[in-house]
């Protein structure tokens, strides 16, 4: 490369920068939580970047909170040991043995390999599931879902902790019932109610598609209760987008922000959203603060 080329590269590093500083200003002590699908979770290279951004993040004085899933990863292992399962409304019916292997390879596995991501890249992430010090309780969703759970209690104040210490707290999807059963709780649903708790300033839902796509298969970029209501109702969200936008907007109007469901496998998804005008994916807002799409 030409010493001309490779001056004008660096100034364009500069110059991103130099753009970067009213967002960083911006959300410099915010709360941010992310929710990390199992279906964005790529790669080796992918999840090393992920979890540089996240520490990028953390660098700046954001308070970053990780939420994973692991669906697929769930799938393999039951697979293996021969145990069927099956999704109703985009959540997995859960019977005893199915819940033991969900908290096998979520707080296992899963979670540490996100825990490890971010303390390679210089973060102190500490990795604990619902159950841990009860971060999230429970009761039983319906019958019909066996051990599924939707949260009723969560505990901000232990994420408060770890924030105060310079922590990323990386937490799996399951919580205690009242009675010390094990519940399995979709991983939007556990995001959405840690953002709640917080009052995050924004839930990043990270998953596989670039945002929700109406009936032309055309992203909408901007999403209301009313469109929500309205395309769950005639079959255009399906599966694990009924939770997934229905816990953004539950979020919104328990006091988050936004919520933006967004392309986990696009490279810095997390980045560009907070630190850009780019704006990926698609937003959802309190009908108060939808004026600019950056909210
Ligand atoms: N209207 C829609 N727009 C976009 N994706 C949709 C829609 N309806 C259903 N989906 C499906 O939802 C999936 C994302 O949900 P899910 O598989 O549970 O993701 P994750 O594992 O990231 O939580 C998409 O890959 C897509 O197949
Ligand atoms: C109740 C329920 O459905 N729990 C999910 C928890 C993991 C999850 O949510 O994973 P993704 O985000 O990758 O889909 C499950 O058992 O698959």
């Amino acid at each position: 490369m030409k010493t001309q080329d490779m001056n004008r590269d660096w100034i364009g590093t500069a110059r991103t920068l130099s753009q970067a500083l009213p967002y960083l200003q911006r959300y410099s002590g915010a709360v941010v939580v992310i929710k990390l699908g199992g279906h964005a979770m790529g790669s080796d290279e992918a999840m090393e970047e992920f979890a540089r951004d996240v520490v990028l993040m953390r660098q700046v004085g954001v308070n970053p909170v990780i939420v994973h899933g692991g669906g697929p990863m769930i799938n393999a292992m039951l697979d293996k040991l021969g145990i069927e399962s099956s999704f109703v409304g985009g959540k997995r019916v859960t019977d005893a043995a199915t819940v033991e292997v969900v908290e096998m390879i979520l707080s296992g596995r899963v979670n540490k390999r996100i825990v490890q991501a971010i303390n390679k890249q210089g973060g102190k992430a500490v990795g604990l599931s619902g159950k841990d010090a009860s971060l999230i309780t429970c009761e039983q969703t319906n019958a019909d879902l066996g051990f599924v759970g939707e949260p009723t209690e969560i505990r901000p104040e232990i994420l408060k902790d770890l924030f105060e210490r310079g922590s990323i707290p990386v937490i799996a999807p399951l919580g205690a019932g009242r009675n010390g059963e094990t519940f399995n709780i979709n991983g939007d649903t556990a995001a959405g109610a840690i953002a709640s708790a917080l009052k995050a300033d924004r839930l990043l839902l990270l998953t596989d598609v670039s945002g929700v796509k109406n009936a032309a298969g055309e992203i909408v970029t901007e999403l209301t209760y009313t469109q929500i209501d309205e395309m769950i109702a005639d079959g255009t969200i399906a599966g694990g987008m009924i939770p997934k936008t229905e816990t953004a907007r539950n979020a919104v109007v328990d006091g988050v922000r936004a919520a933006v469901i967004l392309d986990g496998r696009a490279p810095h998804a997390c980045l560009l959203e907070l630190f850009t005008d780019h704006g990926a994916g698609s937003i959802i807002r309190s009908d108060k603060s939808r004026d600019a799409r950056k909210g």
